[in-house]
């Protein structure tokens, strides 16, 4: 078994990450941490558990422990991290240094240049940026990031249309409100209303799809050229980011054409990959949040209302924030690094 840590255990995604490990077949929980104020609490008490499923028993008693190397048995292979970015940007570079190999969740650091932002079923190979990151830091450990949630929500249907030469996208969020965190927006902010602002995120939906869907030349990732417009708003859903997408192409395929590009999807034998990568709808009213967003368990996309218009192809996208957004992505992540045999 591959022993792993979670940094950020008791938070909204923290749980999504003991739940996906309760009952995963190669990895192991053998430690869990959380701010001062919670360590040397039981996992019980520590976390408010808020999860749809029972907290699991083999970590409810489990001791919290202070978020530092020293804190975290040394034979731990690796490490998961939920942190708030402020924090991760203090102490992930810490237990890279202390040679522990993060899988990380949050978004300090995703577009520097020798960290590698990873879709495992859209640039597997982009995770070779660790050799570049060990010469540039000397870290025996390693740091990989996934992307913001809405992000990964749409680039999976970006990487296939670019075999249509992808040239500018369009995008309009609607995002859940767990995506803010539980206390992120209050019941007054949000019911009966939409807020059409979510701070920082049109800025990481245009700039990580670019990097997710570079070449990495061996060196350095060549940054795809697309041109990316995003615009984000938060709604009263629950789970789930559905998002409106305008793609220009420099060919012209069909509708069928599109729909089987994305039935084609990539996808990779990893235990929590889901196949298909793309779940498509002839249907033009989905996917919605509340009836697609656990298809593939969580962790897979849906498309469907794919139409030609003159601002390009337009269709819908939908995938689980928390899940294939966050705790799922960065599992994914460590599935591939464990495969790839950099733990
Ligand atoms: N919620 C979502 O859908 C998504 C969240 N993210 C990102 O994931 C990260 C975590 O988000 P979320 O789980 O919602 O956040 P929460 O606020 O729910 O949880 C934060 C976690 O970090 C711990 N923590 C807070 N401050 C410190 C500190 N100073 N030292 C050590 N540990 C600390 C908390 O411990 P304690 O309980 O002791 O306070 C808790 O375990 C963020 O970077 C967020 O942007 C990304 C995608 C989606
Ligand atoms: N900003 C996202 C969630 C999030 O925390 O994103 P990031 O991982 O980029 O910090 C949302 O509100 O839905």
């Amino acid at each position: 078994m591959t022993r792993v840590a979670v940094l950020g255990a008791t938070g909204a995604v923290g749980q999504r990450f003991i739940q996906l490990l309760s009952d995963h077949p190669t990895f192991e929980i053998a430690a869990l941490t959380a701010s001062a104020d919670s360590a040397g609490s039981p996992y019980r008490e520590a976390a408010k558990w808020r999860v749809d499923t029972p907290i699991p028993e083999a970590v409810a008693d489990v001791e919290v422990v202070e978020t530092t190397p020293e804190a975290v048995p040394d034979d731990v292979d690796l490490i998961f991290s939920s942190l708030p970015s402020s924090v991760a940007e203090r102490v992930e570079s810490d237990f890279c240094e202390a040679g522990y190999v993060v899988s990380s969740n949050s978004s300090n650091e995703r577009g520097a240049d020798d960290v590698p932002l990873v879709i495992p079923e859209i640039n597997p190979d982009h995770l070779d940026l660790i050799e570049v990151q060990r010469d540039n830091r000397g870290w025996d450990g390693a740091l990989v990031k996934n992307p913001n949630c809405s992000t990964i929500t749409m680039v999976p249907t970006l990487a296939t249309l670019d075999a249509f030469g992808l040239e500018r996208v369009h995008v309009s969020t609607l995002q859940a409100v767990s995506g803010a965190g539980y206390s992120g927006v209050t019941s007054m902010e949000i019911l009966d209303n939409v807020i059409p602002y979510i701070g920082g995120e049109e800025e990481k939906m245009e700039t990580e799809s670019r990097k997710l869907l570079g070449e990495f030349d061996g060196s350095q990732v060549q940054w795809h050229d697309v041109e990316v417009s995003a615009s984000c708003n938060r709604v009263a859903t629950l789970d789930g980011h559905l998002e409106n997408v305008w793609a220009e192409l420099s060919d012209d395929p069909t509708v069928a054409e599109i729909y089987a590009a994305f039935d084609d999807a990539a996808t990779q034998d990893l235990h929590s990959a889901p196949d298909p990568l793309i779940e498509t709808f002839d249907e033009p009213d989905r996917p919605q949040p509340r009836l697609d967003r656990f298809l593939g368990n969580g962790m897979a996309v849906a498309a469907g209302g794919v139409q030609e218009t003159p601002a390009g192809v337009q269709y819908n996208t939908l995938a689980h924030n928390t899940l294939r957004g966050a705790a799922g992505a960065s599992l994914l992540n460590g599935e591939l690094l464990d495969r790839n045999g950099w733990l």
